[in-house]
């Protein structure tokens, strides 16, 4: 009976052969350990000298990391292994024998890793990584179809710089510029007049030189837009989103969040609703804190969002910024034009901003204003202007960058980790 490692508990007691790759491997002179992975998981191969037959026992001795094999064995309950189960084996079969992996399992460099990340991801970690990002897109999508959102799909070749021209990255369109898309907002926006509650999730790409733990050039964002919907409505979807995700993961990655050894009692509490502060009690708080290095209007940095997130055990927004930090597109405060219906997220234990969004400016000749202000084109924004020329509406929504998300949930330092094959300042290889 062929399987894969995740399916083995249906098969106790039963022989089966799975495909695999040894991890690793450890072995006296009468029984062998092999640490098998499928991709599904991994489970541990137990070769008993006097239970097979020596030319077995002699090619499972002989085993090198991250060879391909077919091994055959019984399944049987291991109480010892996180996993419950291990391979009582009887034969084993080379695929191709794998000579001289590099990553061996001691100790390497992260510029070393990473330029073998397309053999970084077989490890333990990177597979556990990968799995809690797949449940937090699978939740996203449970999520938002729950609630009745369409998903969008916008361009990513567009004409438009909506978080500002200073990280964009140019290319031709035969004889015109493009652009690589920094958010798929301004056409989300136009999906939402169109079809109410929707939802984007795709690639977005800023050529911002920053070398931080949270900034990759390429990073996925989910970009939900709702029509009708003000700011306080904003700020409750992004609650109920977040706080969804986070209990998805804890329920479906436990093995995954106990192998990144996270403290998921953190994890536990993330309940909507979510703490808010506003810029200016930010400020006054960073300041009894002794930040003399922040004034208003001026922007947060990684150390302040930090400390004001050390104040909660839960995400927090900051609402409410100064006018002047804030791209074009936002509605001004009705009660004070120097901040607008903006809310930053905040991560707690240091992880930072992980949600950016907005009510949406729906004036059209204040819109107007704000594009010649900011030296847009007014030829690229025309047809952004005319969704406020036909049926202008109060109109709100949110980018959560994926890659900070995961770092955040499953506990890894740096986003670098959290994408298959990151694109950082100076890194485009693998
Ligand atoms: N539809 C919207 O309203 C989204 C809005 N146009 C927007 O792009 N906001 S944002 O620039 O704060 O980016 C949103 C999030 O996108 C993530 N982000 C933003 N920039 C990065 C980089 N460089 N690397 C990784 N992640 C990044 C981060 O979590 C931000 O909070
Ligand atoms: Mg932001």
């Amino acid at each position: 009976m062929k399987t894969t490692i995740t399916e083995v508990s249906k098969f106790v007691g039963e022989e089966v052969t799975i495909g695999a790759w040894l991890a690793n491997k450890r072995s006296s002179g009468k029984i062998a350990f092999l640490q098998l992975r499928d991709g599904t998981g991994f489970i541990q191969g137990v070769v008993v000298k006097s239970e097979v037959e020596e030319e077995v026992f002699q090619k499972a001795k002989g085993l090198t990391q991250e060879t391909s094999i077919y091994v055959t064995g019984v399944v049987q309950e291991d109480t010892r292994s996180p996993f419950g189960y291990e391979l009582q084996v009887n034969s084993l079969e080379v695929i191709h024998e794998a000579v001289d992996y590099p990553i061996t399992p001691k100790e390497h460099g992260t510029e070393f890793l990473m330029d073998h990340r397309h053999l970084w991801l077989r490890s333990r970690r990177q597979h556990a990584v990968m799995k809690v990002r797949n449940e937090i897109i699978r939740a996203t999508y449970e999520f938002f179809n729950k609630e009745g959102f369409v998903k969008v799909d916008p361009p990513i070749l567009t004409g438009s710089a909506p978080e500002g021209t200073t990280e964009l990255f140019a290319t031709k369109y035969f004889d015109e510029d493009a652009y690589l898309s920094q958010s798929g907002q301004l056409y989300m926006e136009a999906a939402a007049m169109a079809l109410g509650k929707v939802f984007s999730f795709g690639p977005t790409f800023r050529a911002e030189k920053s070398k931080t733990r949270r900034h990759l050039i390429e990073f996925w964002m989910i970009e939900p837009e709702m029509a009708f919907y003000e700011f306080e409505d904003n700020l409750k979807v992004q609650e109920e989103y977040v706080s969804f995700i986070v209990q998805s993961v804890l329920s479906n990655c436990k093995l995954e969040l106990e192998r990144l050894g996270r403290d998921t009692s953190k994890l536990e509490k993330i309940k909507a609703p979510f703490p808010r502060i506003s810029y200016d009690e930010a400020i006054k708080f960073l300041h009894e804190k002794g930040f003399n290095d922040v004034e208003w209007g001026d922007d947060f940095g990684a150390p302040h969002e930090t400390a004001i997130a050390e104040s909660y055990d839960m995400p927090v927004f900051i609402t409410h910024y100064p006018t002047s930090l804030k791209p074009f597109y936002m509605q001004p405060d009705p009660n004070r034009d120097d901040v607008v219906l903006c809310a930053d997220l905040i991560a707690p234990e240091g992880y930072g901003e992980i949600i950016g969004g907005s009510e949406r400016l729906h004036d059209h000749d204040v819109l107007k204003q704000r594009i010649e202000e900011h030296d847009l084109s007014p030829e690229a924004y025309k047809w952004y202007l005319e969704l406020r020329k036909y049926g202008s509406v109060p109109h709100s929504g949110f980018g959560l960058g994926l890659e900070r998300t995961v770092a955040w949930i499953s506990g890894v330092e740096h986003v670098r980790e959290t994408i298959p094959f990151p694109r950082l300042l100076n890194r485009l290889y693998p």
